[in-house]
Parts: structure tokens; sequence; C-alpha cells
């Protein structure tokens, strides 16, 4: 049995939102703060988050906190922010909890991990990665979804993941805290490509090419930086890869679909509140590859079309006169 009763959520976009309503079929106490105080008022009392999740009717009894602080006496806090806010949040956060990561992404002014964010901005807190193939829309709608919990104790992450798991939502834990990390960031750089693919028309080889070889990447570089295997190619891994290189729900795939059809990157974010994790995390994974001497051309040429005014069919014919070679190699 957990002793996991009260859970704390920072941030009221479309997944902290949803966690907050998995949190609530779980049976915990929740809490939830978000920037804007009319989105987490509008989550408690009117059981809606039409800016974030229109649409959804949420879980009844999601608290809403006023400040960070009423966030002190919660048992786990479950930071659900954009990966470039989490340390501006992170500094913010009360008490001593554990702190559940639940953003996607690499920090682009440093390159680090989320968790590594944490150990700098929090050192000594107990910290979790929570990631996983799981559009937002679909797990507040009760539709069947499994997650990874990564944290070094594993005794943490059971009761983590028995404080979570309810009916549809079934989070599965493990000790690999870098491949659950690195995974749920890297997939969102080439779900940008996987839009790409579907805006220009390239088909649905290219798809499947775009995924194997997208995968092989985040493998590449996953095991050079201490992953597991078996996690790259489990949910937060090659399971979110597949999620959101073919869900029409996926904001960064939508991002790719848009560019592959000629709107410019400025033109696609202006006005647009919901977040494009691949889009900052782009340049970061390809400084953490470099280090590494690690080749990742699908991230490559993303970063490029992205950031570097290059001409997105020239980038196609590019990747594809790339010196043949082994499968494997
Ligand atoms: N939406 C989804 O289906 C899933 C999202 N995620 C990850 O969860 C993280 C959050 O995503 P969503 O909730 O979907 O994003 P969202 O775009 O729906 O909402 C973002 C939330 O963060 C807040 N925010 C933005 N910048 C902030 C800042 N500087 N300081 C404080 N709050 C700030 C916004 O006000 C909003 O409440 C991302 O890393 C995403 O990759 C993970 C799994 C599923
Ligand atoms: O991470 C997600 C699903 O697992 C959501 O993907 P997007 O951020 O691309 O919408």
């Amino acid at each position: 049995m957990t002793d996991i009763a009260h859970i704390g959520v920072v941030g009221g976009g479309a997944w902290g939102t949803a966690l907050a309503c998995l949190a609530r079929r779980a049976g915990r106490k929740v809490t939830l703060w978000s920037r804007d105080r009319s989105v987490s008022a509008a989550i408690a009392h009117d059981r809606r988050n039409e800016i974030y999740l229109p649409g959804q009717s949420l879980d009844a009894g999601i608290e809403a906190a006023a400040t960070l602080g009423e966030l002190a006496a919660c048992d786990v806090i479950l930071l659900v922010c954009p990966a470039q806010a989490v340390r501006a949040l992170a500094r913010d956060l009360p008490g001593a909890a554990p702190v559940v990561i639940c953003a996607k992404g690499i920090e682009a002014a440093t390159g680090l991990l989320m968790p590594e964010v944490l150990a700098e901005v929090l050192p000594g807190r107990a910290v979790a990665m929570l990631s996983g193939p799981s559009f937002a829309e679909e797990a507040v709608q009760g539709l069947p979804t499994a997650v990874s919990i990564a944290t070094g104790d594993a005794a943490r992450g059971r009761d983590l993941a028995a404080a979570l798991a309810a009916g549809m939502f079934r989070p599965y834990w493990t000790d690999d805290v870098v491949g659950v990390s690195l995974g749920g960031a890297v997939k969102n750089v080439l779900a940008i490509a996987a839009g790409i693919v579907e805006g220009r028309g390239l088909g649905h080889n290219a798809a499947a090419a775009l995924i194997t070889r997208g995968f092989a990447e985040m493998a590449r570089l996953g095991l050079a930086m201490g992953a597991n295997l078996e996690t790259l190619t489990g949910l937060s891994g090659l399971g979110d890869l597949v999620l959101t290189c073919h869900g029409p729900l996926s904001r960064n795939r939508a991002l790719g679909a848009a560019l592959g059809r000629g709107t410019t990157l400025a033109h696609y974010m202006e006005g647009r509140r919901q977040v494009v994790e691949g889009e900052a995390t782009a340049p970061a994974v390809l400084e953490r590859a470099a280090k590494l001497g690690i080749e990742m051309p699908i991230c490559t040429a993303v970063d490029a079309i992205l950031h570097r005014g290059a001409d997105l069919d020239e980038a196609i014919r590019a990747l594809l006169a790339r010196p043949l070679r082994r499968e494997g190699e």
C-alpha cells in the first residue's frame, strides 16, 4: 500500500489537467497550481479547461492552489510544465516531497536532461521521471494508457506507480532515469520530422522509414548516455515515438505537417499557447550528441529546417543521398 495520499500538480496545461484527473481517479487528494489562476479556478470549480483540453469534462474534487506554497504539505509533486520552464518553476517548489517530472525535453540553455536540471536546482531532492505514450485528451477520457516512471529508488517507483494507477491508467516503473528522460525528448524532434513527411505527402513508406531510422538515432544517443536498450524499446522510447509520429493529436507532428505544407515556423507559432517541445529540444539534442560523437542525421535536418533556414526539399534530398551503409552499423 502506498502512503501517497495528497498529490500536488504544477501546471494547468493539457497534461497537468489530465494527470490531476487520473490522480483523482486513483483516490488521491489533488491540489493543482497553474500560473494562470483562471485556468486552475475553472478546473476546480467548472471542471473544464477550455484552453488546453477543450470540450472535456474533468473529474470532481481537484482543488486549486493560488500559490505554489500551498503545495508544501503534498506527499508528491508532479511537475507538468514545458521543459524550458522546469528550472524556474523547480526553484519555487515548496516542501521536501519527491518531484515527478512529467515534461519531455532537454533544457536548451544547458543541454541537460530534466532530472539533471532538478539535481542542480534542488540538490538532494528525490526525483522521478514520468513519460510514455499518453495523449492527454485520451487519458482524460479514460482510454487505456500506459506510462513509465523512472527513479533511482525502486521502492519509490513502485509507490508512485501504485499511487497513480487506476482503471485504464497503468504506470510501470524502472530505474533507468536517463533512458526515460531521453526517449521522451528525442521523440518530439522526430515527430516534427514525421509531420513533415505527412505534410509534404512523402507517403507511408517514408513514414515507416522515418520512425525506424529515427529510433536508431534515439538508441545510439541513449546507449552512449548510459540508457538501457529495454527502456529505449519500451513505452517511453519506441512506444511514445510510434504514438507521436502517427497520432494526429500530436502538437509536434502538427508543427511538422504545417512546415511540410509550406507554413513558416514563425507563422505557425504566432499566438499559439500550446507548447511544441521539439522545437527548443532539437538543438539541445544535437549538442548532447555532438559531445558524444553521435550522428543524428534526421534530428540534424529537423534543426536545420527549424532554426537554420534550410530548404525543406533540399534537406530531404540530402538525407536520402547519405552514403549507403549496412543496416545496424
Ligand atoms: N499534452 C500531452 O498529451 C502530453 C504532454 N506531455 C508533456 O508535458 C509537458 C507539459 O505539456 P502540456 O501540459 O501538454 O502543455 P500545454 O501547452 O497544454 O500547457 C502548458 C502549461 O504550462 C504553463 N506554462 C508555460 N510556460 C510556463 C512558465 N514559463 N512557467 C509556468 N508555467 C508555464 C502554461 O500556462 C500551461 O498551463 C510537456 O513537456 C509535454 O511534452 C507529456 C505527455 C502527454
Ligand atoms: O507526448 C505526447 C504524447 O505521449 C504528446 O505529444 P505532443 O507534445 O507532440 O502533443
